[in-house]
């Protein structure tokens, strides 16, 4: 059985289908990509998965129990975690105590306020920043990083309540193309050696190209095609969606059929 199975998935805003009764399924250890043009439907998707949406039809299921109506802190406590478009942490704190912020958040203990996070399984947060390869920089503020570490911190707050399922919200956004690659690497390193399943959305074509096992695609809120890389690059249906909307889809498409 998937991890993930979403049936019939349905939301509107007024008289806007944003997203129009979708089915998809995702297994541990797979990275999905869901892409399609500005205004496809991605985000309302992402929103419903989490729980910050609630959807108007539909069921999403995550190891066969119901996500549909929890909150997203109880979705959180199941395992769905979540990184975001653009990183935050806390600035004035240093990397290390970001993550024992998040364990403490976990471990139900966030609002023990006398207890300072600088105490808090310390041992466990430098074997998550050492996962993405931060713990060097495990005491040094999160003011003075650059971007991309940030980003890695990030991933091991996102990492800390040991999730099943983890949603990230364009990952590379805003990042030079190297920095793109190590932290995409750092992800499939994740889905492979944890069995973690990420479900990401990305308007990178070659970040997905290079770095999702499969691919759904969106198109003003119906799922138009899914498949592997190689299947989707080809499908007329994603090719005349693409198709002049100013993306590089096609340009990337053509190069990676060059290359293969
Ligand atoms: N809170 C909202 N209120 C009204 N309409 C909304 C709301 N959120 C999304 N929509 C509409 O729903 C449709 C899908 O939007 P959504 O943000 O899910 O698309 P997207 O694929 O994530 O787009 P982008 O790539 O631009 O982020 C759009 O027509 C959008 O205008």
């Amino acid at each position: 059985m998937s991890l993930l199975q979403v049936k019939g998935l349905g939301k509107s805003f007024g008289g806007v289908r944003a997203v129009d009764g979708i089915d998809f399924e995702l297994a541990a250890g797979e990275l999905l990509a869901l892409i399609g043009p500005n205004g496809a439907g991605k985000s309302t998707t992402f929103n419903m998965v989490n729980g910050q949406l609630r959807c108007d039809s539909g069921s999403i299921r995550l190891e066969g129990r119901e996500l549909v109506g929890l909150r997203p802190r109880a979705i959180w406590r199941m395992g769905v975690s979540r990184t975001f478009q653009i990183a935050e942490t806390f600035a004035s704190l240093t990397v290390v105590e970001n993550v024992q912020m998040a364990l403490l958040s976990a471990d139900h203990k966030l609002y023990s306020l006398w207890r300072p996070a600088a105490a808090h399984r310390r041992d466990d947060a430098l074997r998550l920043l050492a996962q993405v390869g931060m713990a060097e920089q495990a005491d040094r503020p999160c003011s003075v990083l650059a971007y991309g570490d940030v980003k890695r911190v990030e991933l091991a707050i996102a990492m800390a309540n040991e999730p099943k399922l983890l949603l990230m919200d364009e990952p590379t956004a805003g990042m030079a193309p190297r920095e793109r690659n190590e932290l995409m690497a750092l992800t499939k390193r994740l889905v492979v050696e944890r069995g973690l399943a990420v479900l990401f959305t990305e308007h990178s074509m070659d970040v997905v190209f290079a770095y999702a096992d499969r691919l759904i695609v969106l198109a003003r809120g119906r799922l138009i095609a899914q498949g592997r890389p190689a299947e989707i690059r080809d499908h007329p249906k994603v090719q005349e969606v693409y198709f002049g909307t100013g993306k590089t889809f096609e340009k990337v498409a053509a190069a990676t059929k060059a290359a293969a």
